[in-house]
């Protein structure tokens, strides 16, 4: 389980989260979508652990991150594809990765063929990757430690059509194995495709929430969004 309680993050000027209150149940993929700026990556950063709410709480499994116990085991993180040193090469992060968590060389194996990357690739150094690549890479380090949630920031970036079909496949797998999915995204095609539940958020704050067949009121979650986030433009201005 994932949740939000009256989450609000100010920066100086910038009020970018107000009040941000919703819940990722386990066996869930949820959306996470907003325009630009809308406090999507602030969000997640406060969730991971990497910043902190000016008020509110933000818990994994009912803890903050800085509580969890076993953090690698509880909850894998994608935040940035490019986040690994590009000297080395997939391998060697991936067993770094299962070094600091105990687990034997042979869970490096199975993560690279989970992911989709071949021997070779793999013994690549990781700056010469492409970006769908990197993806592959920074999913398959989030699953190491088998996580009961996943946080997730633009996980199909750079993902050929293909590797989106893998993305959705293995997103829809791990859901149904129990895990709390929370992934943001930008793709609203591609979040009614693979999300259960959706969280709109423009300007900091949830515009929307609630099951994907409601909120795209069959004529597609993009009219809902664009409807959305126009009124809450209006009412800011
Ligand atoms: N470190 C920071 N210092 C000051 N303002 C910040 C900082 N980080 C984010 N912001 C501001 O907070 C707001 C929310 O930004 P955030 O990056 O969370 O949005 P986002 O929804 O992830 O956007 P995008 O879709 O473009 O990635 C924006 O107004 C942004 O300028």
């Amino acid at each position: 389980m994932i949740e939000f309680q009256h989450v609000s993050k100010s920066y100086k000027k910038v009020k970018a989260l107000d009040d941000v209150t919703f819940t990722v149940r386990p066996g869930t993929v949820t959306g996470f979508v907003g325009p630009n700026g809308a406090g999507k990556s602030t969000a997640l950063r406060i969730l991971a652990g990497l910043s902190r709410a000016t008020s509110g709480t933000a818990t994994v499994l009912g803890r903050p991150y800085a509580e969890l116990e076993r953090p690698g085991f509880e909850v894998g993180t994608l935040l940035d594809a490019a986040a690994h040193h590009p000297g080395r090469s997939g391998r060697e992060v991936l067993t770094l990765g299962a070094m600091l968590l105990g687990l034997p060389r042979a869970r490096v194996d199975e993560i690279l063929e989970l992911v989709g990357l071949t021997g070779k690739e793999g013994r690549r150094a990781v700056g010469g990757y492409s970006l769908g690549m990197r993806q592959r890479l920074g999913i398959g380090h989030a699953l190491l430690g088998r996580p009961r949630a996943l946080i997730l920031d633009e996980p199909v970036n750079g993902l050929d059509p293909q590797g989106i079909q893998w993305m959705r496949g293995l997103l829809r797998d791990l859901a149904e194995q129990g895990c709390a999915v929370l992934l943001s995204s930008h793709l609203l095609h591609e979040v009614e495709q693979v999300a259960d539940h959706v969280v709109m958020i423009g300007r900091g704050r949830v515009l929307a929430q609630g099951a994907v067949a409601e909120l795209s009121r069959g004529r597609g979650l993009e009219q809902t969004f664009l409807e959305l986030t126009a009124a809450a433009d209006r009412s800011a201005s």
